[in-house]
């Protein structure tokens, strides 16, 4: 008896594993530990009669001194531990690296012509190991262990491949290629000092005596790269599964929070052909807007899962695409045409209950080709207006329509109109732009959320999320005044402007100067003040949806961190925060702080 491989375990394996949870931690979902539970399950039952073989035939041992004794069909307890412990650490770091991709925007990339032909010459390849296996057993000398590692990873390889290849190959590098590589090398060093010291020995006789540096065998080597390989194949091919369950929900209407191993494997064998392409595209539209125009949303955006994160970035698209419309119209007529134009959108989406999805409606559709710039069409065709309603949509096309109030007086050119007379008034128009967009977020989170709320709880939340919005629209003017007013338009209250002795027209000329720095601080000082009293009500969210949108309000309110911090000087317009500052902002608020 002895604890040397246990030690083995306690240097270089668990701290790994208590490293990657910790950093892990927050992000960690139930699904997460389903898809960890699951392919440790595989690995540990797969793994155990060829390694039971392996040692049966003494091409690997042992030394009894190094041990502690128990054995399970042959397998030191340090071993089958092993298998336990590589696939978590393996996985988790997949998992680490996966977080910031949208995996839904990865299905059906590649031409379908470019995915068979990669998922042919993968097949051709895992086959020809698998065949060139077989042989080396066949011939039963000093290629048997390598053979005998080809013949039983190979066919597992082939098959998740099969099924994954054109997913796969869709993911960038960092989510395939990094999650094999760092383990590997670092398990091939951890092996390479078992092997010297003793640890473990590989018999001579059945392995190829070729080394890869010195003290690490081939055999191991190929080993290390396969199991890890499989690792991160069965992973895409959960992941993959997942994404399709939650792309399409025309093929899988519901999907429970921890699909069956048979649903998933239905996801997978849905043929391609099924899939709705246009959907497909557009969600891959939504999150490149979404990636351009709010670094913000973005980072929180990746802290959501499951259908709510994919429905969180359409509702992004359409308010996004709305308000642009409005915005860039070169005259105030284009632009209430636009307005016009939207709200017989939501006329014709919201005109009989049953015909809320817009593929069922022919007239929407036709409607959305002939009315808005191509651009644009996929944001509106896949709003997901079956779950909003339709009150806050409308009442976002009214807050717009106070944008358009800032115009030149009709008694003279030289004369501005100022819609935002009073504190009210911009109380008001936040309400109407961001505090809707706050209960359209809340909406989608009741509908997707598996924990169980009362209407008065969800009453509470969206009087709450309304304050928020205006908190956050505080700051977004705060944040903006000078692009407002290059642009003719001043949201800070006419009545705060006479306090300082100071008319709109001043803003306009000198967007920069002293008085209207304190009155932006006046303004983020009252953002902070609502978003104080609103942030309480955001421990009553329910439980998987609270941490990500702590993180979606606190990245917004670090916008109004930074302007307040002393001696800030907006550049270029915008105040933005720095990108691992935002990073910091996020743990924290995951974290619960
Ligand atoms: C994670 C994720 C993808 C979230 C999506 C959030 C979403 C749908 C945002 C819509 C943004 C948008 C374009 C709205 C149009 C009107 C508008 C301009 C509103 C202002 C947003 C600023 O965005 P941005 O800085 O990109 O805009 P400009 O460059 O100035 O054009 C707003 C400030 C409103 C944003 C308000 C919210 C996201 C609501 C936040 C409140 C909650 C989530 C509720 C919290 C819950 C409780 C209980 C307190």
């Amino acid at each position: 008896m002895g604890f040397e491989y246990a030690l083995v375990h306690l240097k270089y394996t668990i701290p790994v594993g208590i490293a990657l949870t910790i950093v892990y931690r927050p992000f960690l979902s139930r699904i997460d530990l389903y898809k960890v539970a699951f392919l440790i399950a595989i690995a540990v039952v797969s793994t155990i009669p060829w390694d039971s073989y392996l040692i049966r035939r003494k091409i690997w041992t042992y030394p009894p001194h190094v041990i502690i004794g128990p054995t399970f069909f042959s397998i030191p307890a340090e071993e089958v531990f092993f298998f336990v412990i590589q696939t978590y650490n393996t996985t988790l770091l997949y998992l680490l690296l996966n977080k910031p991709i949208f995996q839904p925007s990865c299905l059906a990339r590649k031409p379908r012509e470019a995915a068979i032909l990669y998922r042919n010459v993968g097949q051709v390849v895992l086959a020809a190991c698998v065949l060139v296996g077989g042989l080396l057993v066949w011939r039963g000398d000093e290629g048997t262990y390598l053979g005998l590692i080809l013949v039983w990873a190979g066919p597992f390889a082939l098959l998740l491949w099969s099924l994954s290849s054109d997913f796969l190959v869709s993911l960038p590098y960092t989510s395939t290629v990094a999650p094999i590589a760092i383990p590997t090398l670092y398990l091939w060093v951890v092996d390479t000092i078992a092997l010297r010291r003793g640890t473990w020995a590989i018999e001579s006789g059945t392995k190829l005596g070729i080394h890869v540096w010195d003290g690490l065998e081939i055999e191991e080597a190929v080993f290390f790269l396969a199991t890890n390989t499989l690792i991160v194949f069965g992973q895409v091919a959960f992941d993959h599964a997942l994404a399709i369950l939650l792309t399409f929900p025309r093929l899988f209407p519901t999907v429970p929070e921890l699909p069956s191993p048979i649903l998933l494997m239905r996801a997978l064998l849905a043929h391609s052909s099924k899939y709705d392409e246009e959907r497909v595209i557009g969600i891959r539209q939504a999150v490149s807007r979404l990636q351009k125009k709010s670094r913000s949303f973005y980072l929180a955006s990746a802290t959501f899962s499951g259908r709510l994160r994919i429905d969180l970035i359409l509702l992004y698209s359409f308010c996004r695409v709305a308000d642009d419309l409005v915005d860039n119209a070169s005259t105030d007529n284009e632009a209430r045409q636009w307005i016009g134009k939207l709200s017989h959108y939501l006329d014709l989406a919201y005109a009989s209950k049953e015909a809320r999805i817009v593929q069922k409606q022919p007239h929407l559709h036709s409607y959305i080709t002939e009315n808005f710039p191509e651009s644009s069409q996929s944001a509106l065709r896949l709003l997901p207006t079956h779950l909003l309603p339709f009150g806050p949509l409308y009442d976002l096309l009214e807050g717009f329509k106070t944008d358009l109030e800032f115009h030149e007086s009709k008694f003279s050119k030289k004369l501005r109109v100022f819609p935002i007379a009073k504190e009210h008034d911009l109380e008001v128009y936040s309400a109407r732009v961001a505090g809707t967009v706050a209960e359209l977020c809340l909406e989608l989170v009741f509908f997707h959320t598996y924990s169980a709320t009362t209407t008065a709880q969800r009453e509470h939340l969206v009087r709450a999320g309304g304050r928020m919005g205006i908190a956050l629209q505080y700051v977004n003017i705060a944040r903006d005044i000078a692009t407002d007013a290059a642009i003719g338009r001043v949201y800070l209250p006419i009545s705060w402007l006479k306090e300082v002795g100071l008319a709109p027209q001043d803003v306009l000329d000198n967007p920069d100067s002293n008085a209207v720095e304190r009155l932006r601080s006046r303004l983020l000082d009252k953002a902070f003040g609502v978003y104080g009293e609103a942030r309480i009500a955001m421990s009553q969210l329910p439980s998987d949806a609270r941490a990500p949108m702590r993180v979606a309000v606190e990245s917004y309110m670090e916008i109004g961190r930074v302007l307040k911090e002393k001696g800030y000087k907006v550049k270029a317009g915008k105040a933005t925060v720095p990108k691992l500052r935002r990073l910091k902002v996020a743990w924290k608020a995951l974290n619960g702080a």
